[in-house]
């Protein structure tokens, strides 16, 4: 086990404001994906921490949401601070856990950080409203309150952003959380909870239940009646389990889901441009984002050219571990991770695509990977239509904008969505022909804490950021005020 020297490490749960070990004193090893070795060995907590940690959120409740907005907020602005001045040591744990090089890693915890910083404020505009009432004698408002105890599941591939893109709303609505972050990332989720309680977040009102059995801790949150929201982010597959688990107690959901976006390139594009907008869209985080560019769509009068110029670019990433500076391309995160970009490549080879560059497992082994382009993909291969969520880039050629659209639009996922051209009246009519949650024209990095982020059809509910964010974690009071006609006046 390597030594993590680290103030932020902790490894058992957060619950109650306690570090839990799990009843049956269980653990599970956290490795570094990029040489295998053990990092931490954390508490495995399991359906009886999970009940523990609703309790707690349902108890720290009433006091939560009744101190003020402002209160609540000046909480998350110490929170948002504490992250920045530790960003370095948060971004180290994140890279050992996930594998992502230095300059992501720090880059995800500024992302991070920013979405404690915007809903330290939007929690402070939570209005009501004055509705003119139509019959006499009576008055109408609304009034906002928070929908109480929220379940929170969070993925691997951002294991800090996703987790407070979550609970900075949550908390500033005056919700508590119950988080089960992924497995292969507990500690960075761990590490945010040091700093929660140094900025003052009361007991119980974030709680972290760490845990090997996803599906224990789950089928705890969604059948608790306590638990009145679902927040997820994650595969489709797993959203929809959850969505049906969920029913039975009719809560509400917030669902971040799989994306299979398309990015295009136009004959009047900037190459240039769509080159390095495509190299972001596609190789962030080792291409294990859920907006990554799955599908690379290029007009057939540019498609050589661009071909050329992505191999260039693609061929000059630097494939490392996070100990080097300059690693731009980490390890991918599990070996099934690895056998998905393998199993893509090689039936897309196996249906008459070619390989332009990359297409096995890097010299330095284990889990790293190299950075792929395949050409003259069409769409009769798997990598058309399956997230691959890994580095691999396919080139779809077509031939006019309808055909483009038709292609784009071929996919049950909506997430994102990229193209770039010149011409402002196909920017129109591209950008609103797409369906998916957000588009990127003539730009590959879309993703911010003011921007509403999500996606349409099957990549998911709701809007997370921006200031759609918050109104996941309220609900919405009528109130009808009668008996005020004067004294008789009937
Ligand atoms: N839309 C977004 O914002 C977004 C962001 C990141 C990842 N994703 C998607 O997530 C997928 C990759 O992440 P992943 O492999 O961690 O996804 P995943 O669905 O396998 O796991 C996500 C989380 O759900 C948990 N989980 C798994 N099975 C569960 C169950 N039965 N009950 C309760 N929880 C369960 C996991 O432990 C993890 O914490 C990709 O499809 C990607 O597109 C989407
Ligand atoms: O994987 C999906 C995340 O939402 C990534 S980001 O928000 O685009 O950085």
């Amino acid at each position: 086990m390597s030594n993590v020297s680290s103030s932020l490490l902790r490894q058992q749960a957060y619950i109650n404001g306690q570090w839990v070990s799990a009843e049956d004193g269980a653990v599970f090893e956290v490795t570094n994906p990029a040489n295998g070795e053990v990092i931490a060995k954390v508490s495995d907590a399991g359906a009886a921490e999970t009940k523990r940690a609703i309790s707690a959120a349902q108890q720290a409740l009433p006091a939560w949401r009744a101190q003020t907005a402002k209160q609540r907020s000046q909480i998350l602005q110490r929170w948002f601070r504490l992250m920045m001045d530790n960003q370095q040591a948060l971004a180290e744990l994140l890279s050992l856990e996930q594998g992502k090089p230095q300059a992501e890693a720090m880059g995800e915890i500024a992302y991070g950080a920013s979405f404690i910083e915007w809903f330290a404020e939007e929690g402070k505009r939570v209005y009501g409203e004055t509705i003119p009432c139509p019959l006499p004698g009576r008055r109408i408002s609304t009034i906002k309150q928070p929908v109480g105890v929220v379940a929170a599941i969070t993925p691997w591939n951002f294991p800090n952003a996703m987790i407070t893109r979550k609970v900075g709303p949550a908390l500033a609505a005056g919700c508590t959380v119950v988080l089960k972050p992924a497995a292969e990332t507990p500690l960075s989720a761990l590490a945010l909870a040091v700093l929660a309680e140094e900025a003052g977040v009361p007991a119980g009102v974030l709680n972290i239940v760490p845990g090997l059995d996803a599906a224990a801790i789950g089928g705890v949150l969604t059948q608790s009646p306590v638990v009145r929201k679902l927040s997820f982010t994650g595969s489709t597959r797993i959203g929809k389990l959850l969505m049906a688990q969920s029913a039975e107690t009719v809560k509400k959901l917030s669902l971040e889901l799989g994306g299979n976006a398309p990015f295009i390139v136009f004959d009047d594009a900037d190459l240039d441009a769509a080159v390095q907008g495509a190299l972001a869209a596609k190789f962030r985080n080792s291409g294990q984002t859920c907006v990554c560019a799955n599908r690379i769509l290029v007009q057939a009068g540019v498609y050589d050219e661009f071909a050329k110029r992505l191999s260039q670019a693609v061929q000059a990433l630097k494939v490392g571990p996070a100990t080097d500076p300059a690693s731009q391309q980490g390890p991918l995160i599990n070996q099934a991770a690895v056998d998905k970009a393998k199993a893509h490549i090689a039936d897309a080879l196996s249906h008459g695509a070619s390989l332009v560059t990359g297409g096995d497992s890097h010299s330095l082994g284990g889990l790293f990977f190299q950075p792929t382009i395949l050409r003259d993909v069409d769409e009769s291969m798997r990598i058309a239509h399956e997230e691959t969520f890994g580095p691999v880039a396919p080139l779809i050629k077509f031939h006019d904008e309808t055909g483009a659209i038709r292609l784009a639009n071929q996919t049950e996922s909506g997430l994102a969505a990229y193209f770039y051209s010149r011409d402002i009246g196909r920017i129109y009519r591209v950008a609103e022909a797409l369906e998916s949650g957000m588009v990127g024209i003539n730009e590959g990095l879309i993703s911010n804490e003011v921007a509403p982020f999500g996606g349409i059809k099957q990549s998911g509910l709701g809007r997370e950021g921006s200031r759609y964010g918050i109104e996941d974690y309220l609900e919405v009071k009528y109130l009808c005020f009668g008996g005020l006609e004067a004294p008789g006046a009937k």
